[in-house]
């Protein structure tokens, strides 16, 4: 069986990846597995342990960090995020194409040990639309808004060390885009 590819999806938070992301994932035949990351943060309403992170203590995200068992991680707006390595490797050898929705820092950290990575940079049509996007999902309070908001202007600027980079105005018209680029690349 050949090894699938390495996708990564990344791009400022509120400008939609997971939102894109749910969209591919209803096209089975682009055979894609989510790399299901950890965290230090605390989960949101709707979130569940092990579907949409694993989230565990500092002790427990720096003890990960010391055995050497996160393929990469970053610290984002005070809470540790990583990928564990184990299911990567593991679901790359079973030929899927593993999709990792991370940051900038931890998506750098991936390119460099990984060159083969696919890499996908999602940009919003505008900053205020990134702003109003952010804010319509009412997730974070004002004070971590604005920090991450601060941290989109500079994750935006580092856009071009992407092999793509495809603008989310339209979630479908952004979810056909990344598929074909997905086909050209498997
Ligand atoms: N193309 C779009 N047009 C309008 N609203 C959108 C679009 N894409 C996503 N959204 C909305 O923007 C908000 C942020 O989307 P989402 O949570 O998917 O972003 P994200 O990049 O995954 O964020 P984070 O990195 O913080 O997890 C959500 O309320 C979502 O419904
Ligand atoms: N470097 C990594 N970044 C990750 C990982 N998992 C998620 N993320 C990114 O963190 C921010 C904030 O996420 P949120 O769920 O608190 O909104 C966002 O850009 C995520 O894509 C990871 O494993 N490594």
């Amino acid at each position: 069986m050949s090894k699938g590819l390495l996708i990564i999806l990344s791009g400022p938070s509120g400008v939609g990846k997971g939102t894109v992301r749910q969209e591919l994932f209803k096209d089975e035949t682009l055979n894609l597995a989510y790399s299901i990351s950890m965290t230090t943060r605390k989960p949101r309403p709707n979130e569940k342990e092990g579907v949409d992170y694993f989230f565990v203590s500092e002790k427990e995200f720096e003890d990960k960090i010391e055995k050497g068992e996160l393929l990469e991680y970053a610290k984002f707006v005070g809470n540790y995020y990583g990928t564990p390595r184990f299911y990567v490797d593991e679901l790359l050898k079973e030929g899927k194409n593993v999709v990792l929705e991370i940051e900038v820092q931890g998506a750098l950290q991936v390119m460099a040990k990984c060159p083969d990575a696919l890499t996908i940079f999602l940009v919003p049509p505008s900053f205020e639309e990134l702003e109003r996007r952010i804010r319509g999902r009412r997730t974070e309070a004002e004070e971590v808004v604005k920090e991450r908001l601060d941290k989109a202007r500079k994750e935006i600027a580092t856009k071009d060390e992407y092999k793509y980079v495809v603008e989310n105005d339209d979630v479908l018209l952004a979810k056909e885009k990344i598929a074909q680029i997905i086909k050209e690349n498997a």
